[in-house]
């Protein structure tokens, strides 16, 4: 077949035509694009890396939960096309205490009445529990720094966190200012900020500062700007200030972030008097990267949002870094054990729906659609739930290590319903579970490639998923219904055994023309009586598996040389699977 014309098909797509590069390997015919990369320039062209090649985190391992501070109700609110309202905010604040953060970016106070009010109203309610503090975030402007120490007044703790650009292209674009006058700017507005906060003796009041886009500022700017605010702060290890170094905007793979952090880490002056604090977001798609090497690298303090709301691509999802963790055995320490009810109360007052592939939280997460990946999720259930019986631990505390789920759904409120979902990609494995788990019946192995034809037939011709309710239906017209729908009804029975080992099945049979017949036969038991006995209406049946369980009986059988399964549920299951599989044998067409 000729190959499509790409430019025919797709004619606003530059589809790649270049030359095949010269020193490409043979297995790899990519050619080159249309689309003006060159426009763009790499990391270490736009910023100073720090030197460190004996960088030690790729080595290091993440042991505790650094402590998370959720900005929703700053970085977060402030990119929602409808920022919060009091309700909402109070809402987003109440579950970040019951989640168990501890420090809570509550909001911009200088920015608008709304968050200027809003932090009043969690003083004036009294709403802050003793052992949270609350942080506020300003600009490096005094007569905003007034405004936002106004909001606070009353509070018994307080992190004021200043912020100021410090990268090059926003010192001459936006501040249109020189390093030093930069410099500048920061040092007095710190200098304003200490003596509001001297003016509050019997307030707890701690600092924060941002040097904003600090992975594309030169780290000697950095430190010199950090190091003179520890300085001037006075910071010590019992107040300690904290410099919180964003990635306001991803520019480079994750290690070069680590590196940048590293880096901090190791030259920052009076270490133990400060917390090195990271904000990454999500340009690339690799905050939650940047978080955990930042980590590995000396950060001990993550600011991010709830399921990585926030400016452009996002900040940094806290619900997916805290899982992370704890899927390596780490305790995240703030709650997750309700996923859902954390997602509902996001989206209500983000008005902004959760991905359906969103890491741990999205509704589609922990579902398998495909058949291998179902076959060996039942698998990986059934061993976990053997494992934890022959462990002697409730199937809940058993160690777990299931294929294809990292985390086991019911540890963040999830029930297994979802895990497994029927379309034309699935399989038997997965089938068999569904059956099984929702339905009680379980499947002979050797049955299980039968119904799933049966189900693919439906699937493929559809296009559609099978839910749970719909695959019963088919399991149900498949090999249930057939006893009873004819060629062969079967209108009363008896079966005794009249001597141990020797079976008699007496019976009346209808046939497809209406005609009743007695049918006697005998066997070893009592299916092969009823098999022997069918002789009488023309059927030679020989019964090859049959199995049962609470809630069926499952029957393979041969009738006149062909092969066909049936089951039946009590109170009379064998004898209607084995009926069920000589009239499917008898339809024609089946
Ligand atoms: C990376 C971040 O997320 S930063 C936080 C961003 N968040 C927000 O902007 C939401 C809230 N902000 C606001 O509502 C408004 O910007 C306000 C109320 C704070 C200030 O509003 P306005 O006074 O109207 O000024 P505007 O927002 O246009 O501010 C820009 C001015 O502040 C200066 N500026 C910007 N950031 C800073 C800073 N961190 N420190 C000092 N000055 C700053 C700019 O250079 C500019 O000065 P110019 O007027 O001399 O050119
Ligand atoms: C921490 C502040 C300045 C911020 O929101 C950012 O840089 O993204």
């Amino acid at each position: 077949m000729a190959s499509p014309n790409p430019s025919t098909a797709f004619p606003t797509l530059r589809t790649p035509r270049g030359a095949i590069p010269a020193d490409a390997p043979r297995w790899n015919p990519q050619r080159p694009g249309a689309m003006p990369h060159h426009r763009y320039r790499p990391a270490h062209e736009r910023v100073a890396l720090p030197p460190l090649p004996d960088r030690t985190w790729p080595a290091r391992r993440i042991e505790r939960a650094p402590l998370w501070v959720p900005v929703d109700l700053r970085d977060g609110n402030q990119a929602l096309a409808e920022p919060m309202d009091t309700a909402r905010k109070r809402r987003m604040f109440d579950l970040l205490v019951a989640m168990g953060f501890k420090e809570i970016e509550a909001g911009y106070p200088s920015a608008s009445r709304t968050d200027f009010d809003f932090i009043r109203h969690l003083v004036d309610s009294d709403a802050v529990p003793d052992d949270v503090t609350i942080s506020v975030f300003t600009p490096a402007r005094p007569d905003l720094i007034d405004r936002t120490m106004a909001s606070v007044e009353g509070l018994p703790r307080t992190l004021v966190h200043l912020y100021t650009a410090t990268a090059p292209t926003w010192r001459d674009v936006v501040l249109n200012r020189s390093r030093h006058e930069v410099h500048e700017l920061i040092r007095d507005a710190a200098t304003h900020l200490l003596r509001r906060a001297d003016q509050r003796p019997r307030s707890d009041i701690r600092f924060e500062f941002s040097p904003e886009v600090f992975n594309l500022t030169e780290p000697d700017f950095v430190l010199e700007v950090c190091d003179g605010l520890t300085e001037l702060w006075d910071a010590s290890p019992d107040r300690p200030v904290v410099h919180n170094l964003p990635a306001t905007v991803e520019i480079a793979t994750p290690n070069v972030y680590a590196d940048q952090i590293e880096y901090m880490h190791r030259h920052l002056a009076r270490r133990d008097s400060v917390i090195l604090s990271v904000h990454p977001h999500n340009d690339r798609g690799t905050g939650a990267a940047c978080a955990e090497l930042a980590v590995l690298a000396g950060a001990q303090r993550v600011e991010g949002c709830l399921f990585g709301n926030g400016e452009r691509t996002g900040n940094v999802d806290l619900v997916t870094l805290a899982l992370n963790l704890y899927t390596q055995g780490v305790n995240p320490m703030i709650d997750l054990s309700d996923i859902d009810a954390v997602r509902e109360v996001v989206e209500h007052c983000n008005r902004l729906p959760v991905h359906l592939r969103h890491p741990y939280g999205g509704d589609l997460v922990h579902t398998a659609f495909s058949g291998t990946h179902q076959d060996a999720i039942a698998k990986g259930m059934a061993q976990h739930a053997k494992q934890a019986a022959e462990l002697g631990l409730p199937v809940e505390e058993a160690p777990w290590a299931v294929p294809y789920l990292p985390i086991d759904p019911r540890d963040i409120g999830r029930t297994y319903e979802a895990v497994i979902r029927i379309n034309s990609q699935s399989g038997k494995g997965g089938i068999a579970h569904l059956l099984r788990t929702h339905h009680g019946v379980d499947l002979p192995p050797a049955m299980r490639p039968d119904f799933s034809r049966a189900v693919q037939d439906v699937t493929d011709s559809t296009g559609r998923e099978l839910s749970p309710g719909e695959l019963w239906e088919l399991f149900h017209a498949t090999y249930l219904a057939p006893a009873l729908a004819g060629p062969l009804t079967l209108v009363s029975w008896s079966a005794e055994e009249p001597a141990p080992g020797e079976h008699r099945f007496t019976s009346t049979v209808r046939d497809a023309d209406g005609r009743e017949h007695a049918c006697l036969g005998t066997g070893d038991g009592p299916l092969s009586a009823f098999a022997d006995a069918l002789t009488a209406v023309g059927v030679t049946a020989e019964v090859l598996g049959h199995t049962e369980d609470s809630a069926a009986a499952y029957v393979q059988c041969r009738v006149n040389g062909i092969t066909r399964w049936g089951a039946g549920s009590a109170p009379t299951a064998s004898v209607h699977a084995l009926l069920s599989a000589v009239n499917r044998a008898l339809r024609p067409g089946t």
